[in-house]
């Protein structure tokens, strides 16, 4: 039997094949994003909202390398990049009031509110606990979509930026696997976008089972699971776009 490659872009005359689970996928270059979910100060350094709310972000650490690796090659072979910022406005309107379930479960403002010295300090734009990590910054061409719930669709310019380029399909990196990525890769899913996973390019919050427990939603129901490395090889194979030649 012939292995099945789902193909989101049939017709593209420059692609590459990335093994996956259940089924390899073809990716263009011309219509791929690779999607960075929230790499802020919050969510991967010490003393910033996940760190102070009581939750483990020494493993972030190995995911900024690796994020930082699918991105060089990503570029390298033409793909749009997009960085997802996580908050609200300085003065937390955009967070909801107690008629707002996030009010209720947003661990940063419940931290906040239990800690009244912390308060205004996380998620809050032009802070520094808002900025992505250094070692994260993007590059000319990269682009920043600011989104106030955990899914990148709602309330957000995501899915224009996306449609007005065109993208189908969407490699997501970024924490937390178990929250926003696994938000946003499901709700691309109804959107008709192509979501896959590159699992060692994330980090998750909570018990190891949970991280599992995403994986195998997005393989069985929702989209596709890759490596970095696998990444890395596929994409590295392809010519580099026209407006990268004989530089
Ligand atoms: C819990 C949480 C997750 N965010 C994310 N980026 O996955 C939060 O924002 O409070």
């Amino acid at each position: 039997m012939s292995e099945i490659i789902v193909d989101p872009s049939p017709g593209s005359n420059a692609s590459a094949v990335l093994p996956a689970r259940p089924e390899a996928i073809r990716l263009d270059p011309a219509t791929t994003a690779v999607i960075v979910v929230d790499m802020q100060n919050a969510y991967a350094s010490k003393g910033g909202y996940v760190d102070e709310a009581g939750f483990d972000v020494a493993p972030a650490a190995a995911a900024i390398g690796r994020i930082a690796e699918v991105l060089d090659t990503a570029r390298a072979a033409g793909m749009t990049v997009v960085f997802l910022q996580n908050g609200w406005d300085a003065d937390y309107a955009e967070a909801g009031t107690p008629l707002s379930p996030n009010f209720h479960k947003s661990n940063a403002l419940k931290t906040m509110r239990k800690r009244p010295e912390l308060s205004g300090k996380f998620l809050a734009r032009g802070g520094w606990d808002y900025e992505l990590v250094d070692a994260l910054t993007p590059k000319e061409g990269d682009l920043r979509v600011h989104k106030p719930r955990y899914s990148a669709f709602f309330n957000s310019q995501l899915d224009s930026v996306l449609r007005a380029r065109g993208i189908r399909t969407l490699v997501f990196t970024g924490i937390a696997t178990n929250v926003c990525v696994e938000s946003t890769l499901r709700d691309g899913f109804h959107l008709e976008y192509f979501g896959v996973l590159l699992e060692d390019a994330t980090h998750h919050l909570g018990p190891d089972f949970i991280r599992e427990a995403t994986v195998y939603n997005v393989e069985k129901f929702f989209g596709w699971v890759s490596t970095v490395a696998d990444f890395r090889t596929a994409v590295s194979q392809l010519p580099p776009p026209e407006n990268q030649k004989d530089q």
